[in-house]
């Protein structure tokens, strides 16, 4: 297997001090050979990383650095890490100053992937509603970094991917009571258009083949069980075929994941975000990788959240961030490459 490894180092932001993100970062730090990482830094705080990998056990060194231009050749012998603001190293204790430290690294590494100084973005798990407690007013990262990247909501679309399985969607942070009513056959259409320019552009799959969810059980069954497939979900199917785009549906999501059924397809469509994330965190949770697709840098982040709960106790597992890193690294090498 060829290992793409982009020319600048990934940035990745910190998270919430509070959750594991960051003793995450060090951990991936500590398996960069091992996994065969590309170089990246962190964008946070270096004392707060270093506490939260010795609390694991990782004596690391953490090197602060001025400029994301002298991480590479910190790295191959520390973490390097640019220094934002300061907070205390609390685990499991969210606070203001930990949610300020978090979104400011978000605003920084966002903004040196846009510039060019970092080949692609890893953002560390937040929490949305500590972020909101201090003014944050968007759904999540995605639309943070789509708004700042100066994409529409609407057209930066939320994958996430693991080894088994690719998940998509079409409805993500809302109210399940809300699902039926923000469904329109364009937004089904245009979300899966984007996923399959995006597997296509970043993730190398020739003519990908999407497999489209229905909402309701037995998709509707002819009618009795709601009139979303049919009316809203199908006609979005025909307009991708009618685009040249291998897609099929609305397909009963309670038949669409077993082995033998994923095998036919790259992507599966979904009309809600636990329609989606279900599945994709009982096959892949240690390795899912949430990536943001239909924006003009590369970001990814972890599956999983901020576990408050777990947070400095060591028992956290660093699958999903290496393989964010690497999804990153990947991606940014394959635009890279293709100019
Ligand atoms: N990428 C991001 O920024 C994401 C942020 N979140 C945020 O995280 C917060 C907590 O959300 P939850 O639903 O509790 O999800 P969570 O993923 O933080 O935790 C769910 C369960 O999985 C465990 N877990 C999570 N990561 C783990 C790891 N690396 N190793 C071992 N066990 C792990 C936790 O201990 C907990 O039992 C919310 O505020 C949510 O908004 C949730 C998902 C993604
Ligand atoms: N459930 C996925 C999630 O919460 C991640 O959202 P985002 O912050 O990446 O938009």
């Amino acid at each position: 297997m060829t290992v793409r490894i982009p020319l600048l180092p990934l940035a990745i932001s910190l998270g919430d001090p509070a959750g594991v993100g960051p003793e995450l970062i060090a951990a991936a730090w500590a398996q960069r050979e091992a996994e065969g990482l590309p170089p990246f830094f962190a964008v946070g705080n270096r004392d707060l990383i270093e506490a939260a990998a010795r609390s694991r056990g990782l004596a690391i060194p953490v090197v602060a650095i001025a400029a994301p231009d002298e991480a590479a050749a910190v790295f191959p012998h520390a973490l390097p890490v640019l220094d934002v603001g300061t907070a205390p190293w609390a685990p499991g204790q969210p606070d203001d100053a930990g949610a300020a430290l978090a979104l400011r690294a978000l605003e920084v590494a966002t903004s040196l992937v846009k510039q060019g100084a970092a080949a692609a973005l890893v953002t560390g798990p937040i929490a949305k509603s500590r972020l909101a407690r201090i003014g944050f007013n968007q759904p999540g990262q995605t639309e943070f970094v789509a708004e700042a990247c100066g994409i529409t909501p609407e057209n930066a679309v939320m994958m996430l991917a693991g080894p088994n399985l690719r998940v998509v969607p079409v409805t993500v942070h809302v109210a399940l009571r809300d699902v039926p009513f923000l469904l329109s056959t364009e937004l089904i259409r245009s979300r899966s258009a984007i996923a399959a320019a995006a597997l296509t552009r970043d993730f190398g799959v020739a003519n990908p083949r999407l497999a489209v969810a229905a909402l309701n059980p037995h998709a509707g069954e002819d009618g009795r069980m709601g009139h979303e497939d049919a009316e809203v979900i199908a006609p979005a199917v025909a307009a991708l075929k009618a685009a040249g785009i291998d897609a099929r549906g609305p397909l009963p999501a309670d038949t669409m994941f077993h082995a033998e059924a994923r095998a036919t397809y790259d992507a599966a469509i979904c009309m809600y975000h636990d329609q989606a994330l279900i599945p994709i965190k009982v096959l892949d949770f240690d390795e899912g990788v949430n990536v943001t697709l239909g924006l003009p840098i590369i970001r990814t982040s972890p599956d999983h959240g901020t576990a408050f709960g777990i947070a400095g106790t060591g028992t956290a597992r660093p699958g999903a961030t290496v393989a964010a890193i690497r999804m990153a690294g990947e991606c940014a090498a394959r635009r890279a490459t293709a100019g």
